[in-house]
C-alpha cells in the first residue's frame, strides 16, 4: 500500500527509562512483540469517514499502533498523573477513570493518581473544589455506576490557568475523557505546555454518546445508549399497537449525529419512522412525512417514531440559537413539535389519533456500561496509559477498523463524523423501517 502520510504524534521527547512492564514481564518479552512487530499500521482511516472518502480518495494513512513501549519517558516512581472528565455524561466514564487508576498504579507504579472535580472548572484559577486522590481501593467498584465519580462541567476557563495549577500541583500527565469541545480544550492546553516548554503530557479518552467524533469506530458508552434505548422503544411500539391509529414517538440524544437513533431502530426493528439531523425533512405536501404517516397507519394502523433530537430543527418558527456554556446548540424539541403537528393534521381531517411521546435522554446517559462497553473502556484506557507513559502528548486513543491506535487530537476534533445518507448503514435503515427514501 502506498501511505498518503503519516499522523504523527508529537512527544515529549526520548524515552528514558526501561518500562516497568518489561521487568514485570515473566513471560519473556511477548508482551512487547506486538509492538515490536511494526510499530505502525496502515489503515485507511477515510473509510471511517464516509463524506470524507468520497473527497479524498481511498488511500490510507499511516497510523501508530497503541500499546506498551519498551522504554517509556516517565519516571513512574516520580510520576503524578490527573484525570478530567467534561461534557455531558456517557455511559462507560467511571470505567475509564477505573482502568486508568488500575493501569498507573499497577502496571506502572505511579501512585500519585489526582482526580480534577467537574470538569475543567477544577483545573481554573480559585476553583472551590479540591481534588480527589485516587487509589486502586477508591475505584474499585464505581464500574458499577453510571455518570462520572468526578463530576462533569461544560464552560470556558482560560488555557494558562489550567496549564498553571498543573505546574502547581506537579501534575506530568493530564489525561482528559471528553468529546469534541475537550479534545479542543486538551489540544490547547497541550499547545500552551509547548509554548512553556514543559514536560507535560495530554491525553484523550475521546468520550460521547452521539458517536460523533471523527475518524474513529465508535466512542464508548455509546452502544450501551442504543442497548438502554432498545427496550424504550419495545414498549412505546406495545403503547402504539395498545390503541386504534396509536402513534409513539420516543426522541434520543444526538444533537449532529443521528447515530443512537439509527442504531436503535436497527436493534429494535419495530421502528418505522427514524428522523435525524443528517436528512432533509418536509412534514407537510406531497412526498413529507405526515403524507408517509398517514399512508402508514391507513394501512397498520399504528406507528412508531424515532427521532433524534438534533432533527428537523429548521421546521421551528423561531429560529434563534440558543447555546450551553461550551458553545453547542441547544436544540428545541423536536419532539413535541412533531407531536403537536402530527395531532394537528389529523384532526383536520377528522382522523382520530393517540399519541404517546416518550423522551428518556438522560435516562440513556447516566446508564452504566454495558460488557461491551465496559470491556471497550477499560481497553481505550490501557492504551491511554500505555502513550502517555511513553511521553506522547496531545494524543487520542481510539479503534480504527478495529485497531487500537493512536491519533493525533487535531485530527478527530477537524470535523463530527456524520451518518452518510447514501452509505449501507442509512440504507439498511431504511430497509428496516420502510420509510419512504425521502422525506424533504
Ligand atoms: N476550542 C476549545 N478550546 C478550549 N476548551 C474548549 C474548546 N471547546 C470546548 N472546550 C471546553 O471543553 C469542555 C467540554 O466541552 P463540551 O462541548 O461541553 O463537551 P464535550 O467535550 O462532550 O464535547 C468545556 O469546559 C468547554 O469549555
Ligand atoms: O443537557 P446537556 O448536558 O447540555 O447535554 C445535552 C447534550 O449531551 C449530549 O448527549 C452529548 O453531548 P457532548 O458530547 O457534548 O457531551 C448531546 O446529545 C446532547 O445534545
Amino acid at each position: 500500500m502506498d501511505p498518503k502520510k503519516t499522523f504523527d504524534i508529537p512527544s515529549l521527547g526520548p524515552a528514558r527509562f526501561p518500562s516497568p512492564l518489561q521487568l514485570s514481564n515473566n513471560s519473556g518479552d511477548d508482551l512487547f512483540n506486538f509492538v515490536r512487530e511494526s510499530d505502525r499500521v496502515l489503515v485507511d482511516v477515510s473509510l471511517s469517514g464516509f463524506q470524507q472518502a468520497r473527497e479524498s480518495g481511498s488511500r490510507p494513512e499511516c497510523l501508530e499502533k497503541s500499546g506498551p513501549r519498551e522504554t517509556i519517558f516517565f519516571d513512574p516512581g516520580k510520576t503524578t498523573a490527573a484525570i478530567v472528565t467534561c461534557g455531558g455524561l456517557c455511559p462507560g466514564i467511571n470505567n475509564v477513570i477505573r482502568s486508568l487508576v488500575m493501569a498507573l498504579h499497577y502496571f506502572y507504579g505511579v501512585k500519585r493518581i489526582i482526580g480534577v472535580r467537574y470538569g475543567y472548572e477544577g483545573l481554573s484559577r480559585d476553583c472551590p473544589h479540591e481534588f480527589m486522590e485516587l487509589t486502586p481501593d477508591k475505584v474499585k467498584d464505581i464500574h458499577e455506576f453510571g455518570g462520572t465519580i468526578l463530576g462533569s462541567s461544560r464552560g470556558a476557563h482560560p488555557v494558562s490557568e489550567m496549564v498553571d495549577t498543573l505546574v502547581e500541583n506537579r501534575i506530568d500527565i493530564l489525561f482528559t475523557v471528553g468529546g469534541d469541545g475537550t479534545l479542543k480544550g486538551a489540544h490547547a492546553i497541550g499547545d500552551e505546555i509547548a509554548k512553556r516548554g514543559l514536560n507535560i503530557a495530554v491525553a484523550g479518552i475521546p468520550k460521547t454518546i452521539d458517536n460523533d467524533i471523527n475518524l474513529i469506530d465508535k466512542s464508548f458508552g455509546f452502544e450501551t445508549a442504543f442497548d438502554v434505548a432498545s427496550p424504550i422503544v419495545r414498549d412505546a411500539h406495545n403503547e402504539a399497537i395498545g390503541a386504534f391509529n396509536g402513534i409513539s414517538i420516543v426522541k434520543l440524544m444526538g444533537r449532529d449525529s443521528g447515530y443512537i437513533a439509527a442504531s436503535t431502530a436497527l436493534a429494535m426493528p419495530v421502528v418505522n419512522f427514524v428522523l435525524v439531523p443528517e436528512m432533509p425533512l418536509k412534514l407537510e405536501g406531497e412526498g413529507g412525512f405526515l403524507q408517509a404517516l398517514e399512508d402508514r397507519l391507513q394501512r397498520k394502523h399504528h406507528a412508531v417514531i424515532v427521532v433524534a433530537e438534533g432533527a428537523g430543527q429548521h421546521l421551528f418558527d423561531d429560529d434563534r440559537r440558543v447555546t450551553d456554556a461550551s458553545g453547542n446548540v441547544k436544540h428545541k424539541d423536536i419532539g413535541i413539535l412533531l407531536k403537536d403537528r402530527i395531532q394537528e393534521h389529523f384532526g383536520q381531517s377528522g382522523t382520530p389519533v393517540t399519541i404517546k411521546y416518550i423522551d428518556p435522554s438522560y435516562i440513556i446517559r447516566s446508564a452504566p456500561a454495558n460488557a461491551n462497553d465496559s470491556l471497550f473502556s477499560n481497553r481505550l484506557a490501557y492504551q491511554a496509559v500505555h502513550g502517555a507513559m511513553a511521553g506522547k502528548t496531545q494524543f487520542v486513543a481510539g479503534r480504527v477498523h478495529n485497531r487500537f491506535v493512536y491519533l493525533p487530537i487535531s485530527k478527530v476534533t477537524d470535523r463530527r463524523k456524520k451518518i452518510d445518507m447514501e452509505g449501507e448503514f442509512w440504507f439498511a435503515v431504511l430497509q428496516s423501517t420502510g420509510q419512504p427514501f425521502k422525506m424533504g
